[in-house]
């Protein structure tokens, strides 16, 4: 579920700590091989009235991401300030995310685990993650017996209507969003009330997802 926390305004030096850190996550996730080839986008609640999230310029490597390498949105998307390079080209869906009371930042990553379950599961628009001790790493489980739903959207080049459809999944309180989603074929969003939250529910998808991959090989 999402925390109820809310993000604090980030100026100054606050700001460049969240950028180094964004920066150094990047790299992290390109070392393990969850970033190649300029995949993945990443972003940081900068403050809520007026909505303003900090998100990483399209094309980039993210493995040697710097301060200059990230674009502020407000809450249509669009840049704040004139003659900024383009954000990310899945911007939209980080601002719809931003958009939920808590959620301080969101993080996209392309592992190959994410890339073949979600493809594995074709016809089925949920991943089931249960009975692993690994989800007590995800806020509000505290037990194995927890189970994640984790929906798979199905890819497409039209953001604004993926970014649609997870803002109707989001406010669907029958079946909620929990921690993160799929995109078939494409890659795991997950999100948190600050940068260190959202990192390690990236890890813990990634280390179940490795491991329901190795279980089906197993099999
Ligand atoms: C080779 S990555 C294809 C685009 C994508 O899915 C992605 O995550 C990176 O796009 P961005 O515009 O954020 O650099
Ligand atoms: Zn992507």
């Amino acid at each position: 579920m999402l925390s109820s926390a809310s993000s604090p305004t980030l100026t100054g030096a606050a700001l460049d700590a969240a950028l180094d850190d964004l920066s150094a996550t990047g790299a992290d996730f390109h070392r393990r091989g969850w970033s190649l080839g300029t995949s993945s986008n990443y972003s940081v609640l900068v403050g809520r009235d007026p909505l303003e999230l900090m998100v990483t310029v399209s094309g980039k490597d993210k493995g040697r991401l710097g301060r200059g390498d990230y674009v502020r949105v407000g809450a249509d998307g669009r840049p704040v300030e004139a003659g900024a390079p383009p954000s990310s080209a899945e911007t939209m869906l980080h601002v719809v995310l931003a958009r939920q009371p808590g959620v301080g930042a969101v993080l996209h990553t392309h592992s190959p685990a994410a890339t073949l379950l979600s493809d594995h599961y074709a016809g089925q628009s949920v991943l089931r993650l249960e009975g692993y001790e690994m989800l007590k790493g995800l806020s509000g489980h505290s037990t194995h017996q927890a189970t994640e739903l984790t929906p798979i959207f199905e890819n497409t080049q039209d953001i604004p209507s993926l970014a649609l459809k997870v803002e109707e999944r989001l406010n669907d309180a029958d079946h909620p969003l929990q921690h993160g989603f799929l995109i078939r074929k494409h890659g795991l969003y997950a999100w948190g009330a600050d940068i260190a939250e959202a990192r390690r529910h990236i890890e813990v998808f990634e280390f179940l997802m490795e491991c329901e991959l190795r279980k089906l090989s197993l099999a």
